[in-house]
């Protein structure tokens, strides 16, 4: 057995050998430590190995799935191995082979490997989240992407710039990823796979052939970075499911520039589906999901993650948010309809992975039902937006299936299918048939035993049934005798401590008839499954686009209510560069503030082509950061189609958001606290276009003071001058606001704060004009600073005001600072110089020595203007 079990082993060398065996999966080795300490069940031992015992733990077949989840969420990767033939195959094949029969091992193969990106079972997902499988590659300078849900068989490819990837992969934010072997630039975490599967040809091939097509041209555009990684992601998922393969949908190609780009900082940041904790509370989605489907809430996810640029499309959304906000009535009754609706989309991922349960066939059926009922009742209504009028002939056309379904499967079918009792009586007259030929034979065998108490006065006499003997009659063991007797009718069967178990020839004989009637019925049963599986198969493309169209009804819905709930506006989506709220709110810490009785502090916020970037002061506690936030949140739910938390906005459609708020190390990745801060910084600087809406907080903090205020002085510049976009800028810097003397389209703002009887009050309200103090002593008292500290730290700032009074501060030496502009000139006027002595150059007349020492005094000559 061991010889088996290493072998099976050899093939899943990073994962967790599940070993059936009877009603347990074993591990054993290494494994088995692994699996007991994550499980926290017993380490025990069978057999040995050399010379040392063998480590062992198991798990009960049963409740596997429960085991298996935490498993794959402790990172671990499982391959199970299952029998793959009975004993007696076993004998046959040993008898065959020559080898003794009682030694005959059953064979065993891994049939299924399970890892986080590859489930579909209930029970291993979570209904709100969706979980995605990506495969990333490099075709000649493009990566190409590929992710799938393949819980519900979503496919999407697309491709990027190197330098995209990160941001690329965060919006997609998979839970498996993979990539070619021996590629340098793999993403962290990526898991190898043959380099060969990411060819284009073989991606092509591949798609083809599942999509039962020629040519992909009828499916979408897609280029020869999206199909390799096409390949790649098909072949993996060929590998987990050892040649059987999910649900595989059409797959959709994604093109760039159609959504608001957020680079993985900007992610993290504004806590868009995850909290800075990790966690989905205390981030956007969980502080305004109103959704009554799993799916309902994937979508909210997938449109946060990817908010839209196109304002047609935008306003299309917003026009079925705002009809549903319109009548509360129709919005209660829809929500409580999709209430009831089962999970459409994993049912049918399910079913066509060849995991089906008969419950997930009730599911499909149901669900479908509910969708044309939805779908006669909103169709009915007048005033219908369009994009409502494009999503109800989705919901429509499977009246046949539906009907087939009902006529097929018990109300509500169980989720295992041995044995039986899932198909409808009168669905199939011969089923019927032995259904009532055992359900006859149970009723003679309850008869029969009536009739033995009668004959044999022994009221104590039981018929009963077990999985070892079948049916068999059992008297206390006082009244054995009566029936030990030779010509009692009856035959002994076994002893046990106070009863003993008979047979007899007409319970024999119904218990037969039993089992017999039985078996057949369970092979009809299992025919009409499968015929329902492949009926739902063939319309699993429909099905999807059911599954979807109700996915986007209930996060119209959703965001409806939310908007209900909160008094919120629906957005005014324009062209322009602007952004103007009016009573702006950040919903997350809104709802904390609520939870504990305090009231929001609402603010304005208006950002036009003349007044793009404002500067805000005030003290440490004062609210900058929440409204930062506040307004890039307002900007991403609205281009996302949702009413936002403000009493009016207007919103410029931005290309990008940036956000950088708030430090943190990134140590993993062997980053400070001040170096993550510039990197973040250098690349909004890089990438921000007119276009844009950036929110900065604190840049410069992560240094000396010195350092800090320049950088922030020039970043400052730079986003006024050169990318010109719409910024809001927190700083505890007093001196940028002389930056107001020479940028136009730069604002101050602040905080306001009071001192009142000596203690430190945060009004959190936004005014103009420059902050007075920072307040740092007294929100450091607050914060309970010893008194000594606090006072002693009083006597250190009156000094050094003092000495600013004295010397004009910190920024007194910027009086002759040239304009940044001037500035930038300067710079140019270097470039000029090394163009100039290039123009110059005759290189052929250059020996390959003189055109190396060149190059060398160019790149001093060019390194020393840097500086
Ligand atoms: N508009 C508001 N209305 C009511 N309370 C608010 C408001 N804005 C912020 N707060 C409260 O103040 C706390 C601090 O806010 P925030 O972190 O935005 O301050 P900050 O000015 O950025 O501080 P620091 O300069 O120390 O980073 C928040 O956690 C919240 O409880």
């Amino acid at each position: 057995m061991m010889e088996q079990y290493l072998a099976l082993k050899a093939q899943a060398d990073d994962c967790l050998l599940f070993y059936r065996m009877g009603d347990f999966f074993e591990l054993f080795f290494d494994d088995a430590k692994a699996a007991a300490q994550t499980l926290d069940i017993a380490l025990t031992s069978r057999g040995v190995h050399g010379d040392e015992p063998i480590p062992m733990c198991g798990v009960p077949v049963h409740s596997a799935e429960s085991y298996l989840a935490r498993l794959i969420k402790a990172g671990h990767r499982v391959a199970i191995a299952e029998q793959v033939e009975t004993p007696e195959e076993a004998k046959v094949r040993a008898k065959r082979e020559g080898t003794p029969v009682s030694k005959a091992l059953v064979a065993r193969d891994i049939v299924r490997f399970v890892t986080a990106g590859t489930l579909t079972e209930e029970a291993l997902l979570e209904p709100r989240r969706a979980n995605i499988l990506a495969a990333v590659c490099e075709v000649r300078g493009m990566c190409g992407v590929a992710s799938i849900d393949i819980s519900t068989g979503r496919m999407e490819l697309e491709e990027c710039a190197p330098d995209a990837l990160s941001a690329t992969l965060a919006r997609i934010g998979p839970s498996e990823l993979v990539a070619p072997e021996e590629w340098g630039d793999a993403p962290d975490g990526a898991i190898p796979r043959p380099r060969h599967d990411f060819t284009s040809d073989e991606g092509q091939a591949r798609l083809c052939k599942i999509h039962g097509v020629a040519t992909l041209d009828g499916l979408g555009d897609f280029t020869r970075p999206m199909l390799a990684a096409a390949g790649g992601l098909v072949a993996y998922l060929d590998h987990v499911g050892r040649g059987t393969l999910p649900l595989l949908l059409p797959p959709v190609a994604r093109a760039g520039g159609v959504m608001l780009a957020m680079d993985e900082a900007t992610r993290a940041s504004l806590e868009i589906l995850v909290s800075q904790q990790g966690s989905r509370a205390g981030s956007l989605v969980a502080a305004i999901d109103r959704c009554s489907t799993g799916a309902g809430a994937r979508q909210l996810a997938a449109d946060l993650a990817a908010p839209l640029t196109d304002v047609t499309q935008i306003e299309a959304r917003l026009a079925l948010v705002g009809w549903l906000h319109r009548d509360p009535l129709l919005r209660n009754d829809l929500r409580a309809a999709l209430r009831s609706l089962p999970d459409i989309g994993r049912a049918l991922g399910r079913i066509v992975a060849g995991r089906g349960s008969p419950r997930d066939l009730g599911q499909v059926r149901d669900g479908l039902a509910e969708a044309r009922t939805i779908r006669e009742h909103l169709a009915a209504l007048p005033d219908r937006p369009a994009l409502l009028d494009a999503l109800l002939p989705d919901l429509a056309g499977h009246g046949a299936l539906v009907d087939l379904m009902q006529r097929a499967l018990v109300p509500a079918p169980p989720t295992e299918r041995q044995s039986g009792g899932y198909i409808a009586a009168g669905y199939d007259a011969a089923l019927d048939e032995l259904r009532q030929i055992s359900g006859n034979a149970r009723r003679a065998i309850a008869a029969l035993e009536a009739k033995y108490r009668d004959e044999t006065g022994i009221s104590a006499l039981k018929i009963k049934h077990n999985g070892v003997l079948g049916y068999f009659i059992e008297v206390p063991a006082r009244h054995a005798d009566a029936l030990m007797a030779q010509d009692s009718g009856f035959t002994h069967r076994q002893t046990m401590a106070g009863a003993v178990r008979f047979n007899s020839l007409s319970l024999h004989e119904e218990a037969t008839r039993i089992a017999e009637a039985g078996g057949h019925a369970l092979a009809a049963e299992e025919a009409h499954f499968e015929d329902l599986v492949e009926r739902v198969a063939a319309n699993r493309e429909t099905i999807a686009a059911t599954a979807d169209a109700l996915a986007r009804i209930d996060v119209s819905a959703s965001h409806a209510e939310r908007a209900a709930e909160g008094d919120w506006a629906r957005p005014a989506i324009v062209d322009d560069t602007v952004l103007r709220i009016e009573g702006g709110r950040h919903p997350v810490v809104e709802a904390a503030l609520a939870s504990s009785g305090e009231r929001f502090v609402a603010n304005d916020c208006t950002l036009t082509p003349d007044d793009r970037l404002w500067l805000i002061g005030g003290p440490n506690m004062g609210g900058k950061s929440t409204f930062l936030r506040q307004n890039a949140l307002i900007v991403l739910l609205a281009q996302a189609g949702a009413f936002v938390p403000a009493s009016a906005a207007t919103v410029g459609i931005c290309d990008r958001l940036f956000s950088r708020v708030g430090a943190s190390d990134n140590l993993a990745r062997g980053r400070s606290t001040f170096m993550v801060e510039m990197v973040e910084t250098a690349a909004i600087l890089a990438q921000a276009s007119e276009r844009s809406f950036v929110i900065l907080d604190e840049v410069g903090r992560g240094t000396s003071t010195y350092d800090g205020l320049a950088l922030a002085w020039a970043v400052v510049e730079a986003v006024h001058e050169t990318n010109r976009c719409r910024c809001l800028f927190a700083t505890h810097y007093h001196e940028l606001g002389r930056l107001a003397e020479t940028c136009d389209a730069l604002s101050l703002h602040h905080v306001r704060a009071r001192e009142w009887k000596g203690d430190l009050v945060l009004l959190h309200e936004l005014a103009e004009g420059a902050a007075d103090r920072s307040y740092g002593l007294a929100v450091a008292r607050l914060a309970g600073v010893p008194p000594m500290v606090v006072k002693r730290a009083k006597s250190v700032l009156d000094r050094l005001e003092k000495g600013r009074a004295q010397t004009g501060g910190l920024a007194a030496g910027l009086g002759e600072l040239p304009l940044f502009a001037a500035a930038a000139a300067e710079a140019e006027e270097e470039c000029d110089h090394l163009r100039e002595r290039l123009r110059s150059l005759d290189i052929d007349t250059l020996s390959p020595r003189e055109a190396l020492d060149l190059l060398y005094d160019l790149k001093r000559d060019a390194g020393e203007s840097e500086l």
